[in-house]
């Protein structure tokens, strides 16, 4: 596992593959995916639905075993780990949010309650911690409140301390904004924003929501069951909003003013060629590729390719 400044990354997944079966039906959700998250990120992952996004996001969080390939997170390896590991990985490594905040929260019991609940599950209860978690994500005034006294949005702040209770270092947010308005989405990633810079804590983010990307160093795009394409903030980027090229998608837009993009190569030199380039090329199975000693050109082949093995009339 090779990491850049010398700390292995916290997440590190090469040529992960995870198939579903069914008596009817194989599908490859994940194709052979590559994706590192260093110490300390806050990134978020897109994808069109079906792309795999939860997949990945169940495999990650010990929800779901991968079929092949590498996938570890912090020490532990996911493809190897026993029963009692993956309770154990469950318990101190990772936290988890979903859209749907029911699967967090417990309606009837109190703001602090739900905090202290995984704490006292895992025999470490911290009456303390569990305020100042409420206290940070801003519900200092309502820890004594019922669940169902609470709105959405003060409910999936509630799951964010909740996911934080047994001080992981790792959070796994599926879709958190899905579910609230546009203001409140964008206070629950502002806490989200302080919660990784105070705490040091890795944030990983599922998202269909574009505005998510303002408040990440970084978006990685998954299509088909691949990571295909990266947006990095830009080294010291203000609020700049300059133009982007002009046949921008909307994911390249959103993101053009503040990040730069990248294609992902894996490391056997693979990469992925959105389907509409390859249509406006009219290529098909089978392209051309040139090199002038810096970049490399890809077209269609000037000539038709003859088909092996038919005989000629
Ligand atoms: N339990 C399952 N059994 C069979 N196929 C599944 C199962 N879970 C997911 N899939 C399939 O795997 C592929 C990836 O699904 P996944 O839920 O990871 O996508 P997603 O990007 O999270 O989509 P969405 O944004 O709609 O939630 C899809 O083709 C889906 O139908």
């Amino acid at each position: 596992m090779e990491a850049t400044d010398g700390k292995a990354p916290m997440i590190y997944c090469e040529g992960l593959v995870k198939i579903y079966k069914t008596d009817e039906v194989e599908v490859v959700a994940l194709h052979g995916l590559n994706l590192t998250v260093e110490q300390g990120e806050m990134m978020a992952i897109i994808g069109n639905s079906g792309s795999g996004k939860s997949t990945l996001l169940n495999i990650l969080g010990g929800l779901d075993r991968p079929s092949a390939g590498r996938a570890h997170v912090g020490k532990w390896d996911l493809l190897k780990m026993t029963k009692e590991q993956l309770i154990a990985y469950k318990r101190e490594t990772v936290g988890f949010i979903w859209q749907n905040n029911g699967r967090n929260l417990v309606p009837y019991l109190t703001a602090l309650q739900n905090v202290e609940l995984p704490m006292l599950i895992h025999g470490k209860p911290d009456r303390a911690y569990a305020k100042q978690l409420l206290a940070a994500v801003g519900l200092e005034r309502r820890m004594g409140s019922r669940l169902t006294q609470l709105s959405g949005g003060e409910q999936q702040r509630v799951a964010l301390a909740i996911s934080l209770a047994n001080r992981p270092q790792l959070v796994l947010a599926d879709e958190p904004t899905g579910s609230v308005d546009h203001a409140t989405g964008e206070q629950i990633l502002r806490i989200f924003r302080r919660l990784n810079r105070e705490m040091g804590v890795t944030i990983v983010i599922v998202t269909h929501d574009l505005s998510v990307a303002d408040q990440v160093d970084r978006v990685v795009a998954i299509r088909d069951g691949l990571t295909s394409t990266e947006w990095i903030r830009r080294e010291g980027d203000g609020q700049s909003d300059e133009p982007g090229g002009q046949e921008q998608s909307e994911q390249d837009a959103r993101f053009g003013s503040r990040h730069e993009q990248f294609v992902v190569i894996d490391q056997i030199g693979r990469l992925q060629i959105p389907k509409d380039y390859l249509e406006q090329m009219q290529v098909e199975g089978k392209a051309v590729l040139s090199f002038d000693g810096k970049h490399v050109r890809i077209g269609p082949p000037e000539r038709e390719i003859p088909q092996l093995g038919k005989k000629k009339a």
